[in-house]
């Protein structure tokens, strides 16, 4: 069984990173969360549904023990979790969807001063991290033997102390390895944050909701970025206007009131609309360009 009493369960991270636009993300699939006395467990109020915060690390676990049906984690955290060998060790959870925030990349990286020539240089060096399984599978495949020394924090220090010649870990805007005078060298592993379910089944009668909770969550994935586009543009610069517009499906095209020369264009573009683009479509003859937010979508 998933849960007690008849409840969903999601593993949300409790302080961090990931912590707010989780929330962010289950309160714009609609659900209501309540903040009451229980700092670990929030519950939300219209649905039988509660949240899980926890440690990042755990909730990999939680959700592939059934002890939670969904959670919000990094893909870096899952892949570090993940048992090797699941038919024996259990099931792994399994990912959903990617949600696109909490992106970053592990690196590996040096100080200057080390020549480095590709990972091979590494060779008998120690690296510090905080992921030596996902290190230890990347130096084995390139037949690297490395001395892996695991920091739970602070993994950037380590060559400065002479703890480590390398360290391999998250990197986003590289401030952090800019301050602590590291050279990012290689990407070991790509990352996001990741809706991953439960290999379990939920209680008995919260299929459904479960279903439907994943189909709003993707609804409000998808919608983010989207724009819904609106334009004025001449018949003759139709086809170069509509071809403009990023990720647009067919869009919709209606006559203007009083004039044959030019439509009215309406589109929903699935990715981002730059200034750019607003640029170029207004040299392409585009006028009264709208772009609008699009709250819902499905
Ligand atoms: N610089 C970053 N930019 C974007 N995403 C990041 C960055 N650093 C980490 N992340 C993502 O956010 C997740 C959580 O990062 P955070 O630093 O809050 O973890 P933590 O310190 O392990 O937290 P916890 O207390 O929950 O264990 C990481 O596992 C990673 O997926
Ligand atoms: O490339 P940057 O934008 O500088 O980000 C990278 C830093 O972000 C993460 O740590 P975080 O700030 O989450 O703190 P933590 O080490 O305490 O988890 C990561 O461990 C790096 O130290
Ligand atoms: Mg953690």
């Amino acid at each position: 069984m998933s849960t007690v009493q008849g409840r969903l369960r999601i593993a949300v991270q409790k302080s961090g990173r990931l912590a707010e636009r989780s929330l962010d993300l289950v309160r714009d699939a609609g659900l209501r969360v309540v903040k009451g006395n229980n700092d670990l467990l929030y519950k939300v109020e219209n649905y039988p549904i509660d949240l899980l915060r926890v440690r990042d690390d755990d909730i990999p676990t939680f959700v592939a023990d059934g002890v939670c049906d969904l959670g919000i984690v990094g893909e870096n955290v899952l892949e570090e979790g993940k048992n090797a060998n699941p038919s024996q060790e259990g099931a792994n959870a399994s990912v959903v969807m990617p949600l696109g925030f909490g992106k970053c990349t592990l690196k590996l990286a040096c100080p200057p001063t080390l020549d480095y020539a590709g990972p091979g240089s590494l060779e008998g060096a120690r690296i510090a991290t905080s992921y030596p399984k996902i290190l230890r599978r990347y130096l084995e495949e390139r037949g690297v033997s490395a001395d892996i020394v695991v920091m739970r924090g602070a993994v950037e220090v380590a060559p400065r102390l002479k703890l480590a010649a390398a360290i391999c870990d998250l990197v986003s805007t590289g401030a952090t390895l800019e301050a602590n005078g590291l050279v990012a060298q290689e990407t070991v592993f790509e990352s996001q944050a990741v809706l991953i379910r439960s290999p379990a089944a939920p209680e008995p009668g919260l299929q459904h909701l479960l279903d439907s909770i994943i189909e709003r969550m993707a609804g409000v994935v998808s919608s983010q970025g989207a724009k819904y586009v609106m334009l004025n543009a001449p018949r003759a610069a139709l086809d170069e206007i509509t071809a403009l517009l990023p990720g647009a499906g067919a869009p919709t095209v209606m006559p203007l009131m009083g004039r044959d020369d030019a439509v009215a264009v309406h589109a929903v573009c699935q990715e981002a609309v730059f200034w750019e683009t607003l640029e170029k479509l207004k040299a392409a003859g585009a006028s009264a360009v709208l772009v609008l937010p699009i709250e819902k979508m499905m």
